[in-house]
């Protein structure tokens, strides 16, 4: 199925209107400050895992504008998505969707805090860094959100490489430049994306189709899901031992990152090789989607004790 792109003349006329300024808790739920907490969390790891040496001021304004650019990100994406938002369980409770805000407040604070934040970090740190960061921004809401995700079941594939900038991110803040470790975390993020995204979309694939999202289990079906979950992963667990192969970090990287990509692929392989369609019995599916999480804060946070260990 393809979905048509969203209506945008659609949207003003379909969202509840808000009547009373939002609550600062609104603008806090815009950033996605949940998902963002791992952003952030990568972000700081290719800060800390980069050689040479930063103020701690200047690393910690570095952090922030990836934190507060995220955030921006996420703010657009719901600026764009109100009307499908409203569509989904999920996501109905939103500020736009639930009318507790008004679409042009989301769109100003999204534009205002992403200038805020590339303009410090170019000022902070370096303009390398601060175009990556005006990249992912850029990414993230035309790239994935407005482009592809109302358009192709690759949606994530592709754009999820906005979600594997902020280590790169984190290391160029640095350095100024970009070498094979950041590109290899880089390429952990982006093949890591699909079995993260794919196994949520299993168990709320209805969600989806209502909304006419065209994610791959509602395009393709659940069986094909479940072997591109498992393809994507036999990758990623490539990426995550390249920086081992290629001598680029030390033991503790290489025995955490192995120990838990074969956990990681243990699991997918169960989810690609099972058939069940209720998603009240998706238990396994539900368990690489909550590991997937865990798996990139185990990884990222024994690259960096690894570095400081043996740098
Ligand atoms: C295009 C790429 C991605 C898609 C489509 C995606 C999608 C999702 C969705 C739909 C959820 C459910 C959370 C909710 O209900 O709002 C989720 C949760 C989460 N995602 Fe992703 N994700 C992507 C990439 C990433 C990246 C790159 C990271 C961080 C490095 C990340 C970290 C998380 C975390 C930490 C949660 C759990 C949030 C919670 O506790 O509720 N995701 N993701
Ligand atoms: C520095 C910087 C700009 C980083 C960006 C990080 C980034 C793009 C993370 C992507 C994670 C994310 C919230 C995906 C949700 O996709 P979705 O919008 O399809 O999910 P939804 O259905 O919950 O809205």
């Amino acid at each position: 199925m393809a979905s048509s792109p969203i209506d945008m003349t659609s949207i003003a006329a379909s969202q509840p209107v808000a009547t009373v300024p939002a609550h600062w808790r609104d603008f806090l739920a815009l950033t996605k400050p949940r998902v963002m907490t791992l952003v952030v969390f990568t972000a700081l790891c290719g800060l800390l895992a980069a050689p040479g040496t930063i103020h701690p001021v200047i690393a910690f304004t570095a952090i922030l504008c990836i934190a507060v650019a995220a955030g921006a990100a996420g703010a657009l994406n719901q600026w764009y998505e109100a009307d499908i938002d409203g569509m989904m369980k999920r996501t109905a409770k939103r500020p736009l969707p639930a009318g507790r805000m008004d679409r042009q407040s989301a769109l100003h604070f999204g534009v205002g805090l992403s200038f805020f934040s590339v303009v410090l970090m170019g000022l902070a740190t370096n303009w390398f860094a601060a175009a990556i960061l005006a990249g992912s921004i850029l990414f993230y809401v035309v790239i994935y959100t407005a482009w592809l995700k109302p358009r192709t079941a690759q949606n994530i594939v592709i754009g999820g490489a906005a979600g594997a900038f902020p280590p790169v991110i984190g290391w160029a803040a640095v350095t100024g430049d970009v070498t094979a470790l950041p590109i290899a975390l880089f390429m952990l993020i982006f093949f890591w994306t699909p079995p993260h995204f794919w196994a949520l979309a299993l168990f709320v694939k209805l969600d989806y189709a209502n909304a006419g999202i065209p994610m791959l289990p509602v395009v393709s079906g659940e069986v094909a899901t479940r072997r591109q979950i498992w393809f994507y992963t036999a990758i990623m667990a490539v990426a995550a031992m390249a920086p081992v192969l290629l001598r680029l970090t030390g033991p503790v990287y290489g025995t955490v990152a192995f120990v838990c990509t074969a956990i990681f692929a243990a699991m997918a392989f169960q989810v690609g090789h099972r058939r069940e369609s209720d998603p009240a019995r998706m238990l396994p599916e539900k368990r690489l989607f909550k590991f997937s999480i865990l798996y990139l804060f185990l990884v990222f946070g024994a690259l960096v004790v690894d570095r400081w260990l043996f740098a």
